[in-house]
């Protein structure tokens, strides 16, 4: 553990508002719990939740009892430490569209200064549907909640908008009342150990930021797959869609992990410069016709999974019956500056595929095939996997010689599967997050102008989509998706590398194999 993991965030009342909703249950209880358990939050801290049902503090501390018994990664049976940890959450019931409940929050607040030593600090995290965000941020101003001597952060889940166009109204609307650094937008992949692992390893090591552009690497791919379909969030997700879901976000997030510069310092500003730089340089598509060449949307129909019958979308609860909405994207993308000119990024996601698993793949070009070695063998690329989600770790496939006489060379696999040093139970990204947030550390939260930047690309896609959805693909929910996506990457002479430990069966492992 480093110095820096040791610092407890500084004393703060936390507003959780959306407090009986799923979010807080499944990620937000379950964080704060971690966080106190391993000493990072500030004895003085309190935390109220916030939303319309009735409840006591009593029956609102069972309910975090609860979720935490079933989401923790520590276990809640340490009874003394949960009593420590209990009091200090509290409840309110509170409309957001009623000022005066925000009013009399701003009396509990000072009560629970006093109560707990809290030097005026108020961290308002809104787990909320995005349209009260705004109504949130002006009666927190209305009812005074920011007018205590310490800071004011607000952290806001995704999604930020559902178009460059209401993102910008948005945005306005949260600039009347907080300053851009007082707001932190969540993305949660950014959390994600993995993912922060991708600049300690472009950056901290001597033989991967040589390397790291278009004359050594010949393709990127970026997977983020789910085996669930859209389970009771069909409302959300019928509007949303895969493109809106995860490309605007999580994906444009870690295409600029993947793509950035070098920042000159570690400052937040530098590091979020450059993803906006990253970002800035995709390729926007210009017609319809671009999109249809270089971009794959589908919907599952029925099908199985690990031999459990499944039903097709637009069979779901609460999904229109005749939904064009995607649930799986894929797409070819290119970044045109001097680093990545010519080198294509594939990028999918979708969900009711056959596995769960968030993977980088780094494909790198072979070497130069006048050499009379390379010649004789049928080589393989060298990759670099980043794994990110389930199992966390890198590995690189190289080719070695196979023992003996035959002089054979085959593809052979190192391993650093850090999930296999560290146990599973690394940090959620919610912790990181809301533990980042409380220090002020925004690293890990996106920039306005990257979330417009995101949008600017992903409308062009959503427009031309709009105007014509012909070219949906249906795919049954369990398999890769459309087969038109193998196709996206055969035109290039490439095809997607097998994801999840699924390697393929000539490769030699060193260090265990796939898990
Ligand atoms: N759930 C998840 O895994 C993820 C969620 N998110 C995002 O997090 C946010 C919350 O999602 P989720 O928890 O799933 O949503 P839920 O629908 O489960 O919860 C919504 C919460 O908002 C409260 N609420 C609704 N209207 C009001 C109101 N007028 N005044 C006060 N409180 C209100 C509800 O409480 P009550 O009815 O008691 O008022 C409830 O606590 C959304 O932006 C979502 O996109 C992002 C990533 C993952
Ligand atoms: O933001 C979202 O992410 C989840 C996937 O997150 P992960 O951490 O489990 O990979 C996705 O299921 C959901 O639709 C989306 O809103």
């Amino acid at each position: 553990m480093s110095k820096h993991d040791l610092v407890a965030a500084e004393g703060a009342v936390y507003y959780l508002f959306g407090a009986t909703g799923d979010l807080a249950r499944r990620k937000l209880f379950p964080a704060l719990f971690s966080l106190y358990k391993e000493g990072k939050l500030a004895d003085n801290f309190a935390v109220v939740g916030l939303a319309r049902r009735p409840r006591t503090n009593e029956q609102f501390r069972a309910d975090v009892y609860e979720s935490i018994s079933e989401f923790s990664r520590y276990k809640s049976d340490d009874a003394e430490l949960w009593e420590r940890f209990a009091e200090h959450f509290v409840y309110m019931s509170l409309d957001i569209n009623n000022v005066d409940g925000f009013r009399e929050l701003a009396r509990l607040s000072e009560g629970l200064d006093k109560k707990f030593n809290i030097p005026g600090n108020r961290l308002f995290y809104l787990a909320l549907a995005p349209n009260l965000f705004g109504p949130v941020s002006f009666n927190l101003r209305d009812g005074g909640l920011l007018e205590s001597e310490g800071w004011n952060r607000l952290v806001i889940e995704k999604p930020f908008g559902y178009d460059l166009e209401s993102a910008r109204q948005l945005n306005a609307q949260l600039s009347q009342v907080f300053k851009e650094e007082e707001i932190f937008r969540i993305d949660h992949y950014l959390g994600k150990e993995m993912v922060q692992n991708i600049e300690v390893l472009r950056f901290s090591n001597a033989f991967f930021e040589p390397l790291w552009n278009n004359k050594h690497i010949a393709n990127v791919q970026i997977t983020l797959s789910e085996t669930v379909g859209v389970e009771e969030r069909g409302g959300y997700y019928d509007k949303s869609g895969a493109l809106r879901d995860m490309v605007q976000n999580h994906m444009m997030q870690m295409l600029a992990m993947i793509a950035m510069e070098p920042p000159s310092r570690l400052h937040p500003e530098d590091i979020r410069d450059e993803k906006v730089k990253a970002l800035r340089s995709l390729r926007p598509f210009a017609t319809a016709a671009e999109v249809n060449q270089h971009v794959i949307r589908g919907q599952y129909e029925e099908g199985s999974l690990n031999g459990k019958p499944l039903a097709g979308y637009r069979q779901e609860e609460s999904v229109n019956p005749e939904s064009t909405t995607e649930t799986y994207f894929a797409a070819r993308v290119f970044l045109d500056n001097f680093r990545w000119a010519g080198v294509p990024f594939y990028i999918r996601t979708g969900k009711r595929l056959p596995v769960k698993t968030t993977e980088v793949v780094i494909e790198f070009k072979n070497v130069p095939d006048n050499i009379l070695f390379a010649r004789r063998h049928d080589l393989s690329p060298n990759l670099l996997v980043i794994r990110v989600n389930p199992m966390e770790g890198i590995y690189i496939k190289i080719n070695a010689k196979k023992p003996g006489v035959d002089n054979v060379v085959q593809p052979v696999s190192m391993e650093f599967c850090q999930s296999c040093q560290v146990g599973i139970n690394t940090p959620e990204a919610y912790e990181r997050l809301i533990y980042d947030a409380a220090r002020g550390e925004s690293t890990y939260f996106t920039r306005w102008d990257e979330v417009a930047q995101a949008w600017s690309f992903v409308d062009r896609i959503a427009n031309a989509w709009r105007a014509d959805n012909s070219d949906l693909q249906f795919y049954p929910a369990g398999s890769w998706g459309p087969k038109r996506t193998d196709e996206l990457l055969a035109q290039d002479g490439f095809h997607w590398w097998p994801v999840n430990g699924q390697a393929e069966d000539n490769v030699i492992w060193i260090s265990g194999g796939p898990k």
